[in-house]
């Protein structure tokens, strides 16, 4: 997702032989990660493999995580492990062992938002509340954005083949995720007493897009973010990670940042700002971040699935009643992401601009 100019790669930076992260780096101190809430966890959902008989607990369960969270893990969610070690492992290889020079030939596009391809900087430059344009601190990661549903924008050749199955593994990857994203929302619309397609009707065909992040190793963890506090602009977020850990997510109302600390198997689903409206804020997105470590490089896998951009996006009229009116303001899907792209993700700045006066 390149905005302007040829980035210089985090990796790159480090490989140069850095003790100290450059300025553009430094977060202001409000911003900096200085310490976690040890006591609370992200909660962990098993889905039993869509057993019928366990349908009703699950939903309760999903219902309170999505409440209190926007987040959470799921169990028994009926992906092979194998699947999700081999897509993590090929992403391993294309940062760690390609060489930049054929790194850079999958370059995103400089100038367009969300292109596909190898990038580091999500936005060079935002506006604050004064149209002002403000320098964005720059995250410390890497990432390579695959382009996956609808099928008509999917193109493995503009995929990295650096092991010879990291084309093949990333479609695999992305059905499956797709078709995982479907029974979540299915199950998440059911918990607010829905139609199971109420939220993917509302949504339409997803756009997914597959963005595999690299945090290289950081000097002064202190000082940085790998990925600055925001919420996803889609509907739901399908995330795996290795077992370094360095996510962290706000609790709803929380003003202490919680660890989601790496689950061994199981896949972190993240509500998006598009489920909030939907739900009529019912259900929150879930605001994270991402912190760096000094030692040991981390990789994630984050599955995005969004509305395509001409898609209006409103509150559910199932859940407008005189007793609980419409918080949000409809919006076309298209309008809120080139917003986001002015203004920065900035915690939940976008979707609080969308609020009604109650
Ligand atoms: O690296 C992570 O765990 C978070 C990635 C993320 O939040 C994103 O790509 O939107
Ligand atoms: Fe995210």
């Amino acid at each position: 997702m390149e905005v302007t100019g040829e980035p210089i790669r985090v990796q790159s930076l480090l490989q140069s032989g850095i003790s100290r992260v450059p300025p553009e780096y430094i977060q202001p101190p409000q911003n900096r990660p200085i310490q976690t809430d040890p006591d609370a966890t992200i909660p962990v959902v098993d889905l039993f493999h869509f057993n019928t008989n366990h349908r009703e607990s699950t939903r309760e369960a999903i219902a309170r995580a999505c409440h209190e969270w926007g987040a959470f893990h799921v169990t028994n969610h009926g992906i092979p492990a194998t699947l999700l070690d081999t897509v993590r492992r090929a992403g391993l290889a294309f940062f760690n062992e390609c060489p930049m020079p054929e790194k850079l030939r999958y370059s995103c596009t400089a100038g367009a938002a969300a292109s596909e391809g190898y990038g580091s900087r999500m936005l060079v430059s935002s506006e604050d509340e004064g149209n002002n344009t403000v320098s964005q601190v720059l995250d410390w990661r890497d990432y390579f954005d695959h382009h996956t549903f609808p099928l008509s924008r999917r193109n493995p050749n503009r995929w990295p083949n650096f092991t010879s199955d990291y084309r093949e593994s990333v479609a695999k990857y992305s059905d499956e995720m797709k078709i995982l994203a479907q029974k979540l929302l299915a199950f998440i619309s059911e918990s607010l007493g829905l139609r199971s397609s109420c939220i993917e009707d509302a949504v339409g065909d997803f756009y997914q897009n597959i963005t595999i992040s690299y945090y290289p190793p950081c000097p002064q963890p202190d000082l940085t973010l790998g990925l600055q506090s925001h919420s996803d602009m889609g509907a739901i977020t399908l995330l795996i990670q290795d077992d370094v850990g360095g996510l962290q997510a706000l609790k709803k109302g929380g003003e202490s940042w919680v660890t989601v600390q790496p689950l061994s198997g199981a896949i972190l689903v993240l509500l998006g700002d598009q489920t909030e409206i939907i739900t009529n804020g019912k259900y929150r997105s879930c605001v994270h971040r991402a912190v760096t470590n000094p030692d040991r490089p981390r990789l994630s896998v984050a599955t995005f699935h969004d509305p395509g951009k001409t898609v209006k996006i409103s509150p559910a009229s199932e859940l407008i009643t005189d007793s609980s009116p419409a918080k949000y303001r409809g919006v076309v899907y298209g309008d809120y992401v080139s917003s986001w792209y002015t203004k920065g993700p900035d915690g939940k700045r976008n979707i609080d601009a969308l609020l009604l006066e109650s």
